[in-house]
């Protein structure tokens, strides 16, 4: 079944609580987490005293989506927040490796981002460490932005070389997704659909998630390789 993500970035900040247990009782399976520095992306969010506030409204699956540099230094403050996966970009982490049997140690699931532009080859020595990995269908830094569909071949090179190694991780898109784009994504081979715009900027979040996780299903059956469930 699709996991669907909802990234609260595009939720109303002045009640988030609100907001989050709106798309959590909508029928999101994830709620993600964008934090932002302002150094490695033009964008400052949010941070673990944030989400700390949050743990207290649901118990879905916190998905933290670092976008910060030197994510090492931080990883113990978001597993005390209340974090259950954390995602460290590969173009931020200088000691990659270190930082994701980190968070597994720390009783985490890690995953691996990729913005567009970086290659798969970068991630191939840590692949066996992560339980997902993320593919940035934007460049990361904001909400709204437009699908870049190059990104595409990218997902389907990923899956083949999960399944080809019979590896537990999970693909995670985020970026652009709408009914039309979210297809693609799924036909390609992700598990796991982030969505902030698509969601919050629409007046009824339970038929935007279901309208997602209907194009989801279909899209996923229409897939020639068997997917496996892994989360
Ligand atoms: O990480 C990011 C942006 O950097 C994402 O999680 C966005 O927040 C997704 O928003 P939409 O593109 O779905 O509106
Ligand atoms: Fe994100």
């Amino acid at each position: 079944m699709a996991i669907i993500a909802p990234s609260i970035l595009s939720a109303d900040f002045s009640c988030l609580g609100k907001e989050v247990r709106a798309v959590v009782e909508a029928g999101a399976d994830w709620i993600h987490i964008d934090v932002m520095d302002g150094h490695f992306v033009p964008n400052i969010t949010i941070g673990p005293p944030v989400i700390k506030a949050l743990r207290k409204i649901t118990d879905l699956p916190f998905d933290v989506h670092l976008m910060i540099a030197q994510p090492e230094g931080y990883i113990a403050d978001f597993v005390e927040a209340g974090a259950n996966i954390i995602s460290v970009h590969v173009e931020a982490s200088t000691h990659l490796h270190r930082t994701l049997t980190e968070i597994r140690r720390l009783g985490c699931k890690p995953g691996v981002v990729l913005n567009p532009a970086t290659p798969l080859e970068t991630i191939t020595y840590v692949l066996e460490e992560v339980d997902m990995v993320l593919l940035m269908t934007v460049n990361p830094g904001f909400g709204g932005q437009e699908f870049i569909n190059a990104v595409s071949p990218k997902i389907e090179k990923l899956r083949e070389i999960i399944d080809r190694l019979n590896l537990p991780v999970a693909i995670e898109v985020d970026g652009g997704a709408n009914l039309e784009t979210i297809a693609i994504m799924a036909r390609a081979g992700a598990d796991i659909f982030v969505a902030g715009s698509a969601i919050f900027n629409q007046p009824d979040y339970k038929a935007a998630i279901s309208r997602l996780r209907t194009v989801v299903d279909r899209a996923q059956g229409e897939r020639t390789v068997d997917r496996q469930e892994r989360f």
